[in-house]
């Protein structure tokens, strides 16, 4: 299935026709650039083109009262002195006599694009519109926004589409207090927002846009509000508070649809942000919610306004979407003190609301820290002081270019016995040319009894081969069925020439001492014993009572644990193995299959037991792209595997920053 692309060029045509400060960033060129740097790299071409629609009275009534509309009806008649009355009674806004015409084809365009995914058109996609919408309110106008698209659209999927749980995740720098009053006590739409806030000297300078507010009545929990009290955040501030606040609840909530009101003005570069995350961040960003409702993604265009990162973030979300593998995540140090504080206070927060963070830390008095985390610079030089909106330093904020994501010519090989049949879509890896007679003596050698056969040497040497090329990038993963996955892994971590593999050794066994010892590789296992005593920094033992079969607690480790790990590790190659008899349901090994794809550019390598032919099919069309099946909502994690979790945590987090939770100083 396709992404949807979704854009006209008419919502170009208006602009601000006055002076007006505030208000000049919001120009037609953030959807021109956005929209022609998505066609010179050919990311438009490999899109659903969509046609945009204007939104009907009764779709726009979803959300905004008659009379604000009646209001906004009469603008496009107006002179400007008229425009600027109307205007004046809003904030940080602007009206043109095409506005209104826009906004219409904003909400329209928003709405395409949910019936494409809803109806299965497409699985996902992006709208790439203005005016913005998440700041509008019922009656008002407000932040560039007229109508609230996303907030429209979550109405409308669930009034047209039956959708149940709606997750919208607003990743843009602004607070989107519309959306946040729209949904106040609705349990049926988690709302997500991070948000410069500075302790609320930050605009739009809302007590209502802290940590505590959390929904209310019915509502209550279905609020998550991160607010960043410093500039300068990162890629590791953001993806730590993905790890763990937003996805560890997400799973659980188990939405069938997510918006994203994405918002690019939280990338470097941006004069409202000023923050440091780089565009491919939002690779990543999109990537780790495209498990969730069985891919049903719809990214929603808000503010974003230094037009080269904001072209550059566009292409990264709309690249993920078409599926091609996230860059390699940048050298991440830990989220600075600053941001922990923040994730610290929405999870305790959040506690009593969501049974994953039924073990957060217990909140504790707010003395912010005054720490600053990281000069908003690039080069290290003091950023810009955000004195609540002054002059910013006017040297140019440089990042690096995002790297090239080019998708290898074969997605997904298999290796598998002959007696087997190839999944459809996938192609059955046989090398040019056998193992010579070297391989084959250092195979039987080191690996293989003299007694065996010759179809093992060839099967062993087949997924060496593999692996190379995998790690040429020729092929971008694969899955192997062999006769014994440790000795398979054994002898696949001796011969990878990556500088890092990361093995999730899935199952009760033990792990091949060969491969513990293998200073290259950080190994995570998942069972229901920690057999091993000999913990190190890369070894790492997460135990579930239940053991694999405990779909919630492997799902809440995978989220808080080991993705993590292995994005601070950020490994050349992932081999995820599977032992036998492991009870892992399904659709748990695909969200699994799923979300590592998210490391090391896809290289991912599955590794099972022959005999379990049983989950080659979905596993393969898993790692040619497929999103991985729903989980549905998450029921409560066992207390005694959240204890010990937090226990993990608590050990590896100096060596491994991105697994904190809390600021050093608080725990
Ligand atoms: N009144 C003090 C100036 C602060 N700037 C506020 C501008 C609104 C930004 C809205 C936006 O970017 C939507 S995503
Ligand atoms: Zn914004």
């Amino acid at each position: 299935m396709g992404t949807a692309l979704v854009y006209d060029d008419e919502m170009t045509k208006y602009k601000l026709l006055w002076v007006d400060p505030v208000c000049e960033p919001e120009v037609p060129e953030r959807l021109q650039v956005s929209h022609q740097a998505l066609v010179r790299s050919g990311l438009a071409g490999c899109c659903v083109p969509v046609p945009v629609r204007e939104a009907t009275d009764e779709e726009i009534l979803l959300v905004h009262s008659e009379e604000y509309l009646e209001g906004v009806k009469k603008t496009p008649f107006m002179d400007l002195e008229d425009l600027m009355a109307f205007t004046q009674q809003y904030g940080d806004v602007y009206f043109h006599p095409n506005i209104y015409h826009c906004a219409k084809l904003a909400i329209g365009a928003t709405l395409q694009l949910v019936d494409s995914v809803m109806t299965g058109k497409v699985r996902n996609g992006m709208a790439l519109v203005r005016p913005p919408g998440h700041h509008s309110q019922t009656s008002q106008a407000n932040g560039f926004c007229v109508f609230n698209n996303v907030a429209i659209a979550a109405q409308y999927a669930k009034k047209h589409h039956r959708a149940k749980r709606v997750l919208i995740v607003d990743w843009d720098i602004h607070h989107g207090q519309g959306i946040q009053y729209c949904f106040e006590d609705d349990p049926s739409v988690l709302y997500f927002s991070w948000h410069r806030y500075e302790h609320q000297s930050f605009w739009p300078n809302l007590r209502e846009s802290d940590f505590d507010s959390v929904g209310s009545g019915k509502g209550a929990g279905f609020n998550i509000n991160v607010p960043w009290n410093q500039v300068g955040m990162g890629n590791s501030d953001y993806l730590a508070v993905f790890f763990h606040v937003l996805l560890p609840v997400a799973y659980e909530f188990g939405p069938d649809l997510v918006l994203i009101s994405a918002g690019f003005d939280s990338a470097i570069g941006d004069p409202e942000g000023l923050m440091c995350a780089t565009p491919d961040i939002f690779a990543h960003l999109t990537h780790l919610l495209m498990n969730l409702a069985g891919g049903k993604v719809c990214a929603v265009l808000e503010g974003g306004y230094n037009l080269t990162s904001l072209a550059q973030s566009v292409c990264q979300t709309v690249q993920t979407l078409l599926g091609d593998p996230p860059p390699h995540p940048a050298n991440l140090g830990g989220p600075c003190e600053s941001a922990l504080e923040s994730v610290h206070s929405a999870r305790s927060v959040h506690k009593k609301y969501w049974s994953c963070l039924q073990h957060a830390a217990a909140p504790f008095p707010e003395e912010p820290s005054t720490k600053t985390c990281r000069p908003a610079q690039q080069d290290g030089s003091q950023g810009p002081q955000s004195n609540g909106g002054g002059e910013a330093q006017k040297e140019a904020i440089v990042w690096p270019e995002p790297l090239q994501r080019d998708a290898p010519s074969v997605r997904t090989a298999l290796v598998l016995p002959d007696a087997v049949a190839c999944a459809d879509g996938c192609e059955r890896f046989s090398p040019a040319e056998g193992p010579d007679s070297m391989a084959t003596a250092g195979l039987r050698k080191h690996f293989l009894k003299e007694s065996e056969d010759g179809v093992n040497v060839k099967l062993l040497y087949n997924i060496t081969a593999l692996v190379g090329q995998m790690e040429k990038n020729e092929i971008r993963n694969g899955l192997a069925l062999v006769p014994d996955v440790s000795m398979a892994t054994t002898l696949l971590t001796s011969t990878s020439l990556s500088k890092r593999v990361l093995v999730v050794w899935v199952g009760d066994g033990l792990v091949p001492a060969q491969v513990l010892e293998d200073e290259k590789t950080l190994v995570v296992h998942i069972s229901s014993t920690a057999p091993h005593e000999a913990q190190s920094k890369y070894y790492v033992p997460i135990t579930l009572k239940q053991g694999c079969g405990d779909t919630v607690g492997l799902m809440q480790a995978a989220l808080g644990l080991l993705l993590p790990l292995g994005y601070q590790y950020a490994p050349g190659l992932v081999l995820l193995v599977r032992l036998p008899g492991c009870r892992a349901r399904e659709d748990l090994w695909l969200q699994l299959t799923g979300l590592l794809q998210g490391l090391a550019a896809g290289h991912t390598l599955v590794l099972v037991q022959e005999n379990e032919t049983a989950s080659v099919g979905i596993t393969a069309s898993c790692l040619l792209g497929n999103a991985a099946p729903s989980l549905g909502s998450l029921a409560a994690p066992g207390p005694e595997d959240v204890e010990s979790f937090e226990r993990l945590r608590l050990r590896l987090q100096t060596d491994w920053p991105l697994l904190q939770t809390t600021a050093p100083d608080k725990r």
